[in-house]
């Protein structure tokens, strides 16, 4: 293949956005994936962001609107496979189940979805994801302690036991003994369905690297240690967003072949892109994890201790770690499109910037969750 000509930054730019956004001019409006916005008034440095607003000077792409019809119908029947089919919460947790917002969530970060269906075996991953996140890692009732033993037990819910006869049925029972496991088993036996062997296989990778980095976080918080910042990095890029953006294909009804998911170009974009998916996260979430007992890391509060910045600073800094992850990854799935020109991978690639765009829309509009501190 003949060397791409080197181009202006102008024209680079041009090139990421036709890729990463779909083509431009007249007439091909209904050709992109993701309707294009105005380009966002950049706020004034000192400007004070009101509730809902983005970070100021957080470098994003702002989203439409996700289709009402949508929302509500995601919603809908998130509510009724939560509570007829797994028994996922007691009473009391409804109103945080609401607050979520998880249907509009899904809605805004796959715009491609043929169907409501082909939403739902993300929405379902979704809620799976977050009750073990909080029910065994953090809010409700999670601890470190013993955390190994418990995740193990429930990645088997997505990963089957394959053991001997007389051990098979326990194992078969305890998927349904707690409501991270049923959760687990009810949302992968539907993404099974809907998914080739190896998108199934895809994501059991990915959730195995997101435990990984659950077991890190847990290490550091019982030791009371504070990693580098490098460290830190290196444990969010596990304990991640990864398993949302890459099942992008199952969700929008076609598949990205294996061997295109496992070109190291690709697994670098990939990272890139989940990495500052869940830097946004650190950032939006900063004010909820400040308040919440006990030390919770996050980017800002470990650049403020390893590096002796002030809290605003740090915050400011991550600002800068994250804007720079988007940056390299909008270059980096430019050019993975321009070396691999096949059509299911350049819609993976402008999926998995929905999925980026739509992330960071959810966190800045959350406002039942999330916050921003004081710092402008
Ligand atoms: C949905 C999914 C795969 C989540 C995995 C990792 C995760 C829970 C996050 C990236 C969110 O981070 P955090 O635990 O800090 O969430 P909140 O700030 O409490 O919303
Ligand atoms: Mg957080």
């Amino acid at each position: 293949m003949p060397a791409p000509e080197p181009s202006s930054p102008q024209s680079a730019s041009a090139d990421v956005e036709r890729i990463l956004r779909g083509p431009s001019g007249l007439g091909t409006a209904g050709l992109r994936l993701v309707r294009r916005e105005e380009p966002p008034t950049p706020p004034a440095p000192s400007a004070v962001p009101a509730e809902g607003d983005p970070i100021p000077g957080l470098y994003h792409h702002p989203v439409p609107e996700p289709d009402p019809v949508r929302v509500e119908e995601v919603g809908r029947r998130i509510k009724a496979w939560a509570l007829d089919e797994v028994d996922l919460y007691p009473e009391e947790w409804e109103e945080q189940f609401d607050g979520f917002s998880v249907g509009r969530y899904m809605v805004a970060c796959h715009p491609d979805a043929p169907t409501v269906d082909h939403l739902m075996l993300a929405t379902r991953l979704m809620v799976a994801e977050n009750a073990v996140d909080d029910c065994y890692c953090e809010d409700h009732g999670g601890s470190p302690i013993g955390l190994g033993g418990r995740l193990l037990l429930a990645h088997t819910a997505l990963d089957a036991l394959h053991t001997t006869q007389e051990y098979q049925p326990r194992w078969a029972e305890s998927l349904h003994s707690d409501a991270p496991r049923r959760a687990y088993r009810s949302a992968m036996e539907y993404f099974v369905r809907a998914s080739t062997p190896s998108q199934a296989d895809r994501f059991r990778h990915d959730m195995a690297r997101l435990h990984m980095g659950y077991l890190a976080e847990a290490a550091w918080a019982q030791t009371d240690h504070v990693p580098e910042v490098w460290e830190y990095l290196a444990m969010r890029q596990f304990n991640n967003f990864r398993p949302c953006p890459t099942i992008t294909d199952t969700v929008g009804g076609y598949e990205l072949p294996a061997d295109l998911h496992a070109q190291p170009a690709m697994q670098r974009v990939i990272a890139l892109a989940g990495n500052a998916t869940t830097i946004v996260n650190d950032l939006y979430s900063y004010t909820k994890e400040l308040a919440s007992p006990g030390r919770h890391l996050n980017l800002p509060v470990v650049i403020a201790e390893r590096e002796g910045r002030s809290e605003r600073d740090a915050y400011l800094k991550a600002v800068e770690v994250h804007n720079d992850l988007m940056h390299d990854f909008e270059a980096e799935a430019a050019a993975v499109a321009v070396a691999f020109p096949v059509p299911a991978l350049r819609r993976f690639l402008r999926g998995v910037a929905a999925w980026v765009d739509g992330n960071h829309y959810w966190h800045q509009t959350n406002t039942f969750r999330y916050s921003l501190p004081d710092f402008w």
